[in-house]
């Protein structure tokens, strides 16, 4: 439905975007996550049409839009939907919604399933942010687009509103089968709606996968640190699993050589904390998070982890504890990193 071949992006000298290629199929909803400045926004600007190629070619359906082809942005049927709802201040809801439809029917449709009723009459200024932004989906979905563009939606509302409107959303775009780039720089977000995900750096694309697999098995460093809390333990390959100081963990159907020596990426709720006066090191900090409780843990080794345990579990800054892998999953192996300035 969507395919971008090597897009470069440039404001004047600088470079935005870098070489990205990727593919959306037909319902699909693909999230694009990383840190500030990273160049997400840019893509979705030039697939909009509000910004010409580099280079690089962008095909959607059967338009083709390169540094020498252009496309208007009417011309699209590409949908947007901003952090900032851009709702018509003069228009009510169900008017805001059918704004230039000749047949209302799809407005009707959209005004019930993202449940504006009750406000159909209602001016935009006495909106809560949530329910702006359940129009402005609303206004983009009644217009029937082949593809859907999100920046930001949720940036402006309170983290519960969030999480609640973060699966409407997702149910609303699965009903109405339109594929669609939803940018964000939230990492849970990311991981949560989308089919699959796409982590960007510095303008590049460094990972596209599901999101479990993005998880699971970062293509790199930069990706295992931003999707979530993230240590490296060196460790050595077995036949079947990878010894560590902290225990074993199963290897997977990754190809190895044994007695390879490697880095065993490992998050907090990889590993298990337990009192213990012989253990291998002692609780520095904890935090109660409400439904689990995340520990700072000095290793005897002089390392730090952090151990994320179920609520219930207790233990006083200084205690003695034994931290031990406890994931029964494959986990992530990384080529050791070299001490700077060795060869
Ligand atoms: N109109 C512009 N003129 C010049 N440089 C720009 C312009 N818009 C963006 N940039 C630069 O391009 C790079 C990518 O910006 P972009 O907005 O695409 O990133 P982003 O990942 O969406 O960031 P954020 O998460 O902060 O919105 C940044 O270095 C930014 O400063």
């Amino acid at each position: 439905m969507l395919e971008i071949h090597n897009l470069c992006v440039h404001y004047g000298d600088a470079t935005a975007v870098r070489d990205l290629s990727l593919t959306l199929g037909d319902g699909e909803i693909l999230t694009l996550v990383g840190p500030t400045g990273c160049g997400k926004t840019s893509v979705l600007r030039t697939v909009a049409g509000l910004i010409q190629p580099a280079a690089g070619e962008i095909r959607i359906g059967k338009l083709r839009i390169d540094s020498k082809r252009n496309v208007p942005p009417e011309k699209r049927h590409v949908g947007l939907v901003f952090q900032d709802f851009a709702l018509f201040p003069h228009l009510n809801v169900e008017d805001n919604i059918a704004f230039r439809l000749k047949d209302r029917a799809p407005a009707e449709r959209w005004l019930k399933q993202l449940g504006l009723e009750q406000h159909r009459h209602a001016m935009p200024d006495t909106l809560s942010g949530g329910q702006k932004q359940r129009v402005a989906l609303a206004r983009a979905l009644a217009h029937a687009p082949a593809l859907l563009l999100l920046d930001e939606p949720l940036a402006s509302l309170d983290a519960a509103l969030k999480a609640q409107l973060r699966w409407e959303i997702r149910q609303a775009l699965k009903a109405a089968g339109v594929p669609a780039i939803w940018v964000t720089h939230d990492q849970t977000e990311a991981l949560s709606v989308g089919d699959r995900m796409g982590i960007m750096c510095d303008g590049r694309l460094e990972q596209i996968d599901e999101p479990d697999a993005c998880f699971r098995k970062p293509a790199s460093r930069f990706v295992a640190h931003f999707l979530g809390d993230a240590a490296f333990l060196p460790g050595e390959l077995g036949s079947t699993h990878v010894h560590t100081a902290l225990g074993d963990a199963p290897i997977g159907d990754v190809a190895h050589s044994p007695d390879t020596r490697v880095d065993v990426l490992v998050r907090p709720d990889d590993l298990s904390v337990t009192a213990a006066n012989d253990g291998n090191g002692h609780i520095e900090w904890s935090r109660y998070e409400g439904e689990t409780r995340l520990y700072g843990v000095r290793l005897n080794s002089g390392a730090q982890l952090r151990v994320r345990t179920n609520h219930e579990h207790q233990l006083d800054d200084g205690a003695a504890v034994d931290t031990r892998i406890c994931a029964g999953h494959a986990l992530a192996l990384f080529e050791p990193e070299r001490p700077t300035g060795s060869a």
